[in-house]
């Protein structure tokens, strides 16, 4: 379990002083996963940063498993950082050296047996699914496979957090959602708390538990997703429904956005609503998913009846929210580029 606690980190001093993080309070529990998004400029990077300890916080705490490690001296934090693995967007891989010999570099940096090390790499190589490919170089590999060398060296020394720092960003939507599967597997084989910095919605979705919205340095929002996904006042439940590219209307008809508002939508509501109205609902677009056993999501209704109060009513009566469109999927997230390789060189320096 990792918490942050009133964590708040000021660059510059004096006049030239910019808080990045405010008093942030997040908490991820042993075997949840957190996703954090928010815009460029939002202070996520630093977050990182002072999650794995390579940036100390101005104030506040960093604990995992209850132990304070923000606050300890230089001479002990090398050892602290072990209980926090990172993996970090393109992996960053040492190129000359193979598969095993990436993964075993934080084992050799903490001075394990050649034996020792050969096993536990061996393991994790398996872990990752990359038996085949434990004697090729990163540029041998795809970059699935490459994220998944990053993912196991991250667990080389057996963390408690992971936290994946824009880990699936530039990876094609089935390499991710692969890469997304290892670590929710991951997650519960090692009871992982894993803390998820993202700047993709969609993979929000695929991976998380809960999410958190950055913004301005401050935690704006978070909660579970399946809290979020039926909040309608939520914006970051609104900015995590993928989009939609709904068929055209029939003639006479109108097109209404409906959105799942609550925990019990029955399953056949398209034609309960189709009953109530009198006519036939034309679904022109949807998509649903299931989010700890509840259904969420998003649909385009064609309706033809005119009275917008009726046809509110009669979908409010299933637990949908209706509304007739613009409601366009707000941007809160925009790609970040990292130096990626140099924050985990000092990792383990
Ligand atoms: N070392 C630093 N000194 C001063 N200001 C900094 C430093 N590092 C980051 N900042 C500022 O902190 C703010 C947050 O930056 P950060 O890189 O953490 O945001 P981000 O959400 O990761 O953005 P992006 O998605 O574009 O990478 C920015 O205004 C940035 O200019």
């Amino acid at each position: 379990m990792i918490s942050l606690h009133q964590l708040t980190k000021v660059y510059g001093q004096g006049p030239d002083a910019v808080t990045v993080l405010d008093k942030l309070d997040i908490e991820v529990q042993a075997g949840e996963i957190l996703a954090v998004v928010g815009p460029s400029g939002a202070g996520k990077s630093t977050l990182a940063q002072c999650i794995n300890l390579l940036e100390r916080p101005t104030s506040g705490q960093v604990i995992v498993n209850g132990e304070e490690l923000s606050g300890l001296p230089e001479s002990k934090l090398r050892v602290a950082r072990r209980r926090i693995g990172t993996v970090f967007q393109s992996a960053s891989l040492l190129s000359r050296k193979t598969v095993a010999e990436n993964i075993a570099l934080p084992l050799e940096y903490l001075g394990v047996t050649k034996a020792e090390t050969n096993s536990r790499v061996n393991e994790l190589i398996e872990r990752v699914g990359l038996s085949h490919r434990a004697n090729h170089y990163p540029f041998e590999l795809s970059g699935g496979q490459r994220q998944r060398v990053g993912i196991a060296r991250a667990l080389a020394l057996r963390p408690s957090v992971l936290l994946s720092d824009e880990a699936t960003s530039g990876l094609d939507p089935e390499t991710t959602r692969s890469v997304v599967q290892l670590l929710r597997e991951l997650r519960d084989d090692l009871n992982l708390a894993v803390v998820f910095i993202t700047h993709e919605m969609d993979t929000v979705l695929q991976v998380a538990d809960s999410a958190a919205r950055l913004d301005h340095g401050r935690i704006i929002e978070q909660g579970r997703l399946v809290d979020l996904l039926t909040n309608h006042e939520s914006a970051l439940g609104r900015a995590l429904q993928p989009n939609l590219n709904p068929s055209a209307p029939l003639p006479g008809t109108r097109s209404w956005v409906v959105t799942y508002d609550s925990r019990d939508v029955p399953a056949d509501w398209l034609q309960r609503v189709s009953s109530e109205l009198g006519e036939p609902a034309a679904l022109l677009a949807a998509t649903i998913q299931s989010i700890d056993g509840v259904s969420t999501g998003n649909a385009t209704v064609g309706v033809s009846n005119e009275n917008d109060a009726i046809v509110k009513d009669a979908f409010a009566r299933h637990g949908l929210r209706a509304s007739l469109p613009n409601v366009s999927r707000e941007s809160i997230s925009i790609s970040s580029v990292q130096n990626s390789a140099q924050k985990e060189a000092a990792l383990w320096a």
